[in-house]
């Protein structure tokens, strides 16, 4: 059979194909970017109008008791279950960014007297700068460690470590349970980054113990450029999480206007001011999307989606570097030294995926919208540039 032929019939026998029209992706493109920026649920732009023409338009302020207020945690509570959290343990807000800051800055309060962080030495720039900041902050010393490391690197000195669950560059995915086994028979905490793997492939926070992780939305979960970051705390910790920015969101009683903070019930104080209401229902609306489809479910269709592409070059393309290990999240990365230029051919020939320094090309494979004609065409288009 040929790839062609093989690629229609997958596409036809696929369980999650008919989740493709739920997304509003041009069907000309071949999108393979949704793991940087996933495609919009149809449902997003409606919702969006109801919430500014009926929620903000005619009622106004007293929408902040209809809903709105409390929108952070119970969108919080409709991720859980895809990143393995029972409820009550995820808040939704802020950039990863400023969740990695609460994250570390609390973990080191809640193992005192450690002085060093580790630090995933492949991480997402951000997370770094983060931590060299935080660190800064409370006098802790920032070590770098390759992920396989980490278990003969962390010690009695080590407060926490932050590590990414998969690689952004080359797809990676680390074991979250092994590793945070081997940082817990040392006495420190896991904090986990799960921006490639949240929507992805399934997370199993709760089962594994984690202490504390971030991840954005508007990846795998598709909740618009800018949609908020969640924070997840385990439950364990939720009394004693003590987070800098201790906002009045956050507050047991925002609404007291007292002088000092007292840090809610909950998973409640991970907030920190004022929930951003547009974003956040859009990323609502977006998860609409999960309702009849479980993560298991994506995930095999995203293995699936990456094994046919690895085929798919194999024969198209036999000299492709592939930096992607067997063990991967929803992602395949190529090496080229041309990567820049190829990836702007690419674009220009319909097949959207995108470049990282030096010389990486990363195709995302978002299983609820991505065609294996999709991954077929990437080959295609690449071979045709070699
Ligand atoms: C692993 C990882 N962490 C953090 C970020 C970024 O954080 P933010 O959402 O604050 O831009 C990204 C992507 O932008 C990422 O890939
Ligand atoms: N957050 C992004 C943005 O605002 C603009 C462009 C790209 C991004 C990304 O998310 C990049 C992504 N985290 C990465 O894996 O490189």
């Amino acid at each position: 059979m040929s790839l062609r032929d093989e690629a229609a019939e997958l596409d036809m026998r696929d369980p999650l194909a008919g989740k493709r029209a739920e997304f509003d992706v041009d069907p000309d493109l071949s999108y393979l970017d949704g793991n940087s920026l996933g495609a919009p649920p149809r449902g997003v732009a409606p919702r969006l109008a109801e919430v500014v023409g009926e929620q903000w338009g005619r009622r106004l302020i007293r929408s902040w008791d209809e809903g709105w207020w409390d929108a952070p945690e119970r969108i919080g509570d409709r991720i859980a279950p895809l990143v393995g959290a029972a409820p009550g343990q995820v808040v939704v807000g802020d950039s990863t960014t400023v969740n990695l800051f609460k994250a570390l800055v609390a973990g080191v309060r809640l193992n005192p007297d450690r002085p060093e962080i580790l630090l995933d030495a492949a991480t997402f720039p951000t997370d770094g700068y983060i931590a060299e900041s935080a660190a800064r902050l409370t006098g802790h010393r920032v070590r770098r460690v390759p992920v396989r490391e980490m278990a003969s690197a962390v010690s009695s000195r080590t407060a926490l470590a932050l590590v990414n669950h998969v690689d952004y560059v080359t797809g990676e995915l680390h074991d979250l349970p092994v590793v945070t086994e081997a940082l817990h028979s040392a006495g420190a905490l896991a904090v986990w980054d799960l921006c490639h793997s949240a929507g992805a492939v399934p997370v199993p926070l709760d089962a594994a113990g984690v202490d504390l992780a971030v991840g954005c939305t508007y990846k795998f979960l598709n909740g618009g450029p800018g949609a908020p970051a969640f924070l997840y705390v385990a439950r364990k910790w939720l009394d004693v999480f003590d987070q800098p920015l201790s906002g009045w969101a956050g507050h047991a009683d925002p609404f007291g206007m007292t002088p000092s903070y007292a840090g809610g019930t909950g998973i409640r104080r991970g907030r920190t001011g004022t929930p951003d209401i547009l974003s956040m229902l859009a990323l609502d609306a977006a998860l609409d999307v999960w309702d009849d489809v479980t993560i298991d479910q994506v995930r095999a269709k995203g293995l699936a989606l990456g094994e046919f592409f690895l085929r798919c070059l194999d024969e198209l393309v036999p000299d492709a570097d592939v930096v992607t290990p067997r063990s991967r999240g929803n992602q395949i990365s190529v090496r080229r030294p041309d990567a820049k230029a190829t990836m702007g051919e690419l674009i220009a020939r319909g097949v959207i995926g995108d470049y990282r320094p030096p010389d990486v090309l990363r195709f995302g494979l978002a299983a609820l919208y991505v065609r294996y004609a999709d991954v077929l065409r990437a080959a295609e288009e690449l071979r045709a540039l070699r």
